[in-house]
């Protein structure tokens, strides 16, 4: 692993570093922030997966996570969103390929040999902080913005046990069912849409729901709402009678202005999971 940069901020670090992946066979870059206390011993942890088109520098400089992290003791991961490189897969479109790896495993050519963000988030890039960094395994969170918050939302309920919280910032809810969703999906996992399921929240939320409280906010003027279909994941959590907070907030759109505003509330939600029993 290389470290790529390091500064000082709200009296902890926020590092970027580079490693090899055996997942994406390819070298990845992510960011992760440490609060003072990790000088002390290991801190509770809370993983961000960004949306479509972004690296893990544009939550890490745009979401203003840093400063509520420090407040409450908490790490903040930032992972890139896909593989990356001249010998990896692309596509022109900015919603297939590099900078939108949907949080799967690729089966599907081209795309199968780098494409492995669901290992890379869920198996080695924890294995590699938690032996790297003074992160506490036992105490995890995760959240995320649009495709970032369906990849935290189906690794949360496919991975019991391993998140304490779930949160979402305008999460693509129910990719089955739209085009944010359906033309990856097909892509690289292929045309078989009972694979598919696992990776749609609102079929997780019906299926197996999540044991923990859950967090979501999508602002009501969001350019993108139709096809991140917040509707079908609130029937879906109704239905369960899920705990959960799901809020449409008036007059905010897809952007980092609306992640931001609402953050605080993400962090401490978090923070009052991560701290609790
Ligand atoms: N490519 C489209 C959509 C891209 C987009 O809105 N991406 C969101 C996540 S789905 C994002 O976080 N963009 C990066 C940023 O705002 O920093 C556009 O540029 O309008």
């Amino acid at each position: 692993m290389e470290t790529l940069s390091e500064n000082t901020c709200f009296g902890g670090t926020q590092g970027v570093y580079l490693h090899a992946s055996d997942a994406c066979k390819c070298d990845m870059t992510f960011g992760l922030f440490l609060p003072a206390e990790a000088k002390d011993g290991p801190v509770p942890v809370l993983w961000y997966l960004s949306g479509l088109t972004c690296t893990h520098e544009n939550a890490m400089t745009k979401a203003g996570a840093q400063a509520w992290a420090a407040e409450h003791g908490i790490a903040l991961v930032f992972p890139d969103t896909s593989p990356r490189g001249e010998g990896v897969a692309d596509h022109d479109d900015y919603d297939l390929g590099q900078g939108a790896g949907f949080y799967v495993n690729a089966t599907q050519e081209p795309w199968a040999p780098h494409f492995n963000m669901w290992d890379y988030i869920a198996e080695e890039l924890p294995a590699l902080i938690i032996e790297n960094f003074p992160i506490d395994a036992d105490r995890q969170g995760i959240t995320g913005h649009s495709m970032g918050g369906h990849g935290a939302l189906t690794l949360a309920m496919n991975l019991p046990g391993r998140y304490r919280s779930v949160s979402a910032f305008a999460p693509i809810s129910n990719p089955t069912g739209a085009d944010w969703g359906r033309k990856q999906l097909s892509a690289y996992l292929g045309d078989d849409e009972a694979l598919w399921a696992k990776h749609d929240a609102s079929l997780m939320m019906a299926e197996t729901g999540f044991e923990g409280p859950i967090l979501i906010d999508t602002g009501t003027s969001d350019q993108f709402i139709d096809l991140l279909r917040p509707e079908a994941l609130s029937t879906a959590i109704a239905a369960r009678r899920q705990q959960a907070t799901v809020r449409l907030q008036p007059g905010y759109d897809h952007s980092y202005f609306f992640v931001s505003t609402f953050m605080e509330d993400h962090v401490i939600f978090h923070a009052e999971a991560l701290y609790g029993a």
